[in-house]
């Protein structure tokens, strides 16, 4: 028999997160749906396979999940177990399949949500206790035989393909693969083929190829294929935006902000009256100026700081900015007895869950300043980067806590996001996109920088989410394009390999690379 190990490894290959990407208007609010797939066939007709030449022929689009009806098997019962290990468990009836959790798994991706997918061993014929967590696709294609049948599924579906195949084909693959990769014997396979899995593909499959919008061959399908990822490619090119642009053109966007940013008759200009001006108008919450903070940017934009200096002060920097981040946290009153026998009154942190969200490199100079004033807090990280052509934010990796993961405690959590600085934008938003697309209330996000640039992307930030708190130690003027060469540095566009990249002015330079 299988290990656990080995079984989770081949029950969850098909439920897979490749990368994922943005596609939110300025408001806030989502673009569209993700573009659903459903992809019903026999069993072994060759349904995965079809998944995953579309996965392999769309390349370059960022993120694609495979949900597959096999993690949906209801919980058996070990009379239930008994029977399915002696084939006498009918798999192939809808009522052996939890319809109801996968509608709800599929409807709330497709809308941008996270979601908790069971896990299935087919070697153990359990649903296991552990979930698999899934978010972020732009396309969800699902897979399974009974994928057409039920009417709530069909309803999510944006395309709908129906893989036709000989019995015999399909029988013949089927004792091959179970044999190989679920534990069973040729004769068992044979047994359970004839009593329920025939049967169930002539009453339930079968028919329901007559809701597909294209019927699929079971072998040199490359044709059907490749015309299922045109139409594909057309559906998402409909949808893209490219935000990052957008957000740059910061004089179309000012126009429509509700609270105008008061213009500076100096080019750099970081008194502490310009500064001021500029967080009241944008609604961002500026670290008071005292002598001490206005020092440690004076060491912080120079030049000539050392490394050593840099982190150091960069470190102290993000524990007066965690420490402000406190002042927004629920606290109650507390007892407690001291060494000297005594009863006092204090308080306590009455927040349920608090946790940071770091993005990768970006906030990785807050990260010690957040853990030196909580120590214990759960830190989940993103990793959010420019698409090489367009420079749109990509989601590549989502590792966010536990708290955040669980719908239901994400809507009870606080949020402390660290991100170095914001001058698009858009990495900000985007971040804050995937924290309410879990739950997270908005006005329990609190974000935390060193640097905003007063003309750039943060008035979109401000407008599509004005409950967010947003606080920084300093605002600065403006955000300019340059080109990134490859290598590192700047360069000029046309000249040498680079993409196009924003910076603030005056600021700080490239933080992370300075910090690490
Ligand atoms: N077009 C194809 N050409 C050759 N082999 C295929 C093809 N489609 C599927 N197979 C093989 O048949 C078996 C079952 O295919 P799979 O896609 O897992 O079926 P399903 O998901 O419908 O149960 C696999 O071993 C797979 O490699
Ligand atoms: N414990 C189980 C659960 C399901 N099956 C069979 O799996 C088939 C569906 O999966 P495909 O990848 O082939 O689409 C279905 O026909 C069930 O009979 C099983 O054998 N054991």
């Amino acid at each position: 028999m299988a290990t656990v190990h080995e079984t989770l490894e081949a029950s969850t290959r098909k439920n897979t997160i490749l990368k994922s990407h943005d596609r939110y208007n300025e408001s806030g609010a989502p673009l569209c749906d993700a573009f659903v797939i459903g992809i019903a066939g026999g069993s072994a007709s060759g349904k995965t396979h079809v998944a995953h030449e579309i996965v392999r022929q769309l390349g370059a689009i960022p993120s694609v999940v495979i949900m597959s009806q096999d993690s949906f098997y209801k919980w058996n019962s070990p009379e239930q177990i008994a029977l399915a290990f002696a084939n006498e468990k009918d798999f192939d009836h809808p009522d052996s399949l939890d319809l109801d959790l996968f509608a709800k798994c599929l409807r709330d991706l497709k809308r941008n949500r996270q979601t908790n997918v069971p896990v299935y061993s087919f070697s153990l014929h359990q649903r296991l206790d552990e979930t698999q967590y899934l978010y972020g696709a732009a396309i969800i294609i699902v897979e399974g035989i009974l994928a057409l049948h039920d009417s709530e599924l069909r309803n999510l579906y944006d395309l709908k393909l129906f893989v036709q195949c000989d019995s015999d084909l399909m029988l013949a693959r089927r004792i091959r693969r179970d044999v190989a990769e679920r534990g069973r014997d040729v004769n068992g396979v044979i047994d359970q083929y004839l009593r329920f899995v025939k049967p169930s593909f002539d009453n339930f499959v079968q028919p329901s190829s007559r809701y597909a919008d294209v019927i699929l061959p079971p072998k040199e399908n490359m044709e059907g294929i490749n015309l299922v990822v045109e139409y594909i490619r057309r559906k998402l090119a409909e949808r893209s935006s490219n935000l990052r642009e957008r957000m740059a053109l910061t004089e179309r966007l000012l126009s429509h902000t509700s609270t105008p940013v008061p213009a500076s008759s100096v080019k750099y200009d970081t008194s502490i009256e310009s500064m001021q001006r500029a967080a009241e108008g944008l609604g961002v919450q500026l670290l008071p100026q005292t002598p001490q903070v206005r020092g440690i940017y004076t060491l912080l934009r120079d030049e000539k700081c050392s490394k050593e200096d840099f982190i150091f002060y960069a470190d102290r920097l993000a524990t007066i900015l965690v420490e402000k981040a406190m002042e927004a946290l629920p606290f109650e009153k507390s007892e407690t007895t001291t060494p000297v026998e005594e009863r006092v009154v204090g308080q306590r942190l009455a927040a349920k869950e608090v946790c940071g969200v770091t993005i990768i490199r970006w906030g990785g100079p807050l990260e010690r300043g957040l853990q030196r004033v909580l120590r214990d807090i759960p830190l989940g990280s993103l990793l959010i980067q420019p698409e090489p052509n367009t420079s749109e934010p990509l989601l590549m990796h989502c590792m966010l806590p536990a708290c955040v993961r669980e719908r239901h405690r994400a809507e009870e959590a606080w949020v402390i996001v660290l991100g170095s600085q914001i001058g698009t934008g858009s990495t900000a938003f985007m971040t804050i996109r995937i924290l309410l697309d879990h739950g997270v209330r908005e006005d329990r996000i609190i974000f935390l920088t060193f640097l905003i640039a007063r003309v750039g992307g943060i008035a979109v930030v401000r407008r599509a989410f004005p409950k967010v708190r947003i606080i920084t130690g300093a605002v600065d003027n403006e955000v300019k394009e340059i080109w990134r060469m490859d290598g590192g540095g700047e360069g000029v566009k046309g000249q040498g390999k680079g993409r196009k990249d924003w910076k603030i002015e005056p600021g700080l330079g490239d933080i992370e690379s300075r910090y690490f």
